[in-house]
């Protein structure tokens, strides 16, 4: 065979996802300890790269496929198969075994029935936490978001775009650094490949990365740019849908490999741009811990920091060691977190149960 003609064959495959090892696809340890030996002769590690009705797409070793979402017994609400997930697919039935355990869940409460959960997506590493040096920079709105990384257990990075519409970014850069201990932001124009590169470093082989931010930041932009790729939004997978038919639908899982330079993956779901701060309150506790430390002080556990006497956050503030805005923020947050906990508690209790009628 000619050389070139090998060579653009081997191109050609390089492009499937099933030529991909499970280490580019994301596997880690955290996923084969989960594995004996006896379930890996029946089983094969799956990632889940797009979700549909009733199917999912899965890649593995020598494997790209459709097949049905269902488990051999049904569980709980988060026992579902979503996008990033690992699963363990039968060698032979090729139907799913089992949800390997993740180490990160992004989830919201269904839209219309929040009595239910829907998943997003999971297995993220690092979440891009975007806003824009201009109009959109909200210390707040940044808040907000760290919370979210916090509970859904993904690594922060704060992503300020927009650097070159900004007469001072680096006083933004320091507002942001200051919210959190170790926390990373980075300072790029979203337009441009060598600022972009920056991110290069969590976007590696087998990471798995997401994005999230008001509209209009400039997520589609770094996206662009990141996967040098114009085409990302239209990027499609035919498959079978199981009774013989072709399909056409949107990836939603996506391989961030820019020219020759090998990447990771991008997960960018509908939902994942849309969401917000969830029911847990363990993130609200651990961002705001500055301010949850000084509240131990209080001498009253119930205090609510208003005019209580022995009140350490009303000290502090008037030390001048807590940022009374923060202060407010955190009351706001907290607040929102017990007016969810208890709606979602009065839900669990409500109707269908006789013992709560009178
Ligand atoms: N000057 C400048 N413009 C940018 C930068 N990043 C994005 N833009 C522009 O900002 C506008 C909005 O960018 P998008 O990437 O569409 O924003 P988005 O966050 O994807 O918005 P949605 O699709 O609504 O979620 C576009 O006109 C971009 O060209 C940047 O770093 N510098
Ligand atoms: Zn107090």
């Amino acid at each position: 065979m000619p050389m070139n003609e090998d060579v653009l064959r081997t191109a050609e495959a390089a492009m499937k996802t099933s030529d991909l090892s499970l280490a580019q696809l994301g596997w880690k340890a955290f996923f084969s300890e989960q594995v004996s030996l006896e379930e890996s002769r029946s089983f094969q590690p799956a990632r889940v790269i797009s979700v549909h009705r009733g199917r999912v797409s899965v890649a593995g070793e020598g494997l790209e496929d459709s097949i049905p979402s269902s488990l051999p017994v049904a569980g709980g609400a988060e026992d579902r198969p979503t996008v990033g997930d690992w699963l363990l697919v039968d060698r032979n039935s090729r139907t799913i075994a089992r949800i390997l355990a993740r180490t990160s869940l992004f989830k919201r409460p269904a839209p219309g029935d929040e009595r239910r959960v829907q998943l997003i997506a999971a297995n993220v590493d690092t979440l891009f936490i975007v806003t824009a040096c201009k109009q959109d920079f909200n210390i707040a709105r940044l808040e907000r978001y760290l919370v979210l990384a916090r509970e859904v257990g993904v690594r922060p990075v704060v992503v300020l775009t927009k650097a070159d519409l900004s007469p001072a970014p680096e006083l933004l850069v320091d507002a942001a650094r200051a919210l959190q201990s170790g926390l990373q932001v980075e300072l790029v124009d979203g337009r441009d490949p060598a600022s972009v590169a920056r991110l290069a470093d969590y976007c590696g082989v087998g990471q798995t990365v997401a994005l999230v931010g008001s509209s209009g930041v400039g997520k589609s932009t770094l996206v662009k740019t990141l996967t040098g790729s114009s085409s990302i939004a239209t990027q499609a997978v035919r498959e079978d849908d199981g009774k013989g038919r072709h399909t056409t639908t949107v990836r939603e899982m996506y391989r961030l490999a820019n020219g020759a330079n090998e990447g990771g993956w991008l997960v960018d779901t509908p939902g994942m741009r849309e969401l917000q701060m969830s029911e847990v309150s363990t993130g609200v506790t651990e961002v705001f811990d500055d301010v949850t430390n000084v509240a131990l002080e209080c001498r009253f556990s119930n205090c609510t920091h208003i005019a209580e006497p022995g009140c350490a956050i009303n000290a502090a503030m008037a030390a001048g060691e807590l940022d009374p805005a923060r202060v407010a923020r955190w009351r706001k947050l907290a607040h929102e977190d017990a007016a969810n906990s208890g709606a979602a508690a009065a839900r669990r209790s409500r109707p269908g149960n006789a013992a709560n009628r009178r």
